[in-house]
């Protein structure tokens, strides 16, 4: 069986992605999925993502982490699918399409993918954190040495920790830096640090003017593989139009022989 595939990476959190308008790959073979996942035997991504047709929107976007398994919202991977429909020619600059969150509009502008994450009505704050779902559950925490921080060391304790049950969540920690925010994600699904995690720098961005340490509605955020940046507008009971703004590039294509 020959797999047709492009490799997409958005701020560095990469992706595997297929056209599957065609159902050319079986939905849920979490072997094969983690098998082309595999930095050393696959092609290498921390998820695999389906491009299917939809009945009424532009396209349906089914997630999988880089373990094989089907999981919640991706936000890199949500700018990436993007991208990749512009280039299928499925749409121009503009698309409305579902994933497994709900529906999502985006535009491309300047090369910069906007894409529009779900209303966020809960925040919950802790002494130590917060705690949050932006279409994946996110665990928000300040560090004050992020360069040296032992991201997969500290992000593994606190996702397989008393704290989230089975289900485990994303770990994300943040520091204030001169011009923004400097933050770092250890990925549930990918069980390790990635470069960039979209649902997290959402979580990262709502958790920060939450917190009221910043009154504007926009927020840079410096991540391991680039930078994004979020718009929101807080309301009385949470958060509604919500963009995450980045990049989201094609690196190559190829054929995944069975
Ligand atoms: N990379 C993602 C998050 C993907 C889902 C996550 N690993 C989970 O299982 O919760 C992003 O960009 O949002």
């Amino acid at each position: 069986m020959s797999i047709p595939f492009y490799k997409y990476q958005g701020t560095g959190n990469d992706f595997v992605m297929i056209d599957n308008r065609q159902h050319i790959f079986s939905n849920n073979d979490t072997k094969l999925v983690k098998a082309i996942c595999n930095r050393k035997f696959g092609i290498g991504a921390d998820g695999l993502i389906l491009l299917e047709n939809h009945t009424t929107l532009d396209f349906t976007m089914v997630y999988y982490n880089a373990d094989g398994n089907p999981s919640s919202m991706c936000g890199n991977g949500g700018r990436c699918i993007v991208a990749f429909a512009k280039e299928l020619g499925v749409i121009a600059d503009k698309t409305t399409f579902e994933a497994v969150d709900g529906v999502h509009e985006a535009f491309i502008e300047e090369g910069l993918v906007h894409l529009k994450m779900q209303d966020v009505a809960e925040i919950k704050e802790f002494d130590d954190h917060l705690f949050l779902d932006t279409g994946s559950p996110h665990h928000v925490q300040w560090v004050s040495d992020i360069d040296v921080f032992d991201v997969k060391k500290e992000g593994a304790a606190l996702r397989y920790g008393s704290l989230y049950g089975k289900a485990g969540s994303n770990i994300n920690f943040v520091e204030a830096i001169d011009n923004g925010y400097r933050m770092r994600t250890y990925e549930r699904g990918v069980e390790d640090e990635t470069l960039s995690c979209g649902t997290g720098a959402t979580a990262v961005a709502l958790a920060i003017h939450k917190q009221n340490k910043v009154s504007i509605n926009s927020i840079p955020l410096q991540v391991e593989g680039g930078q994004l940046q979020v718009m929101f507008e807080p309301q009385e009971d949470g958060y509604k139009n919500i963009f995450l703004i980045g990049p989201a590039e094609k690196v190559f294509e190829g054929v995944w022989n069975v």
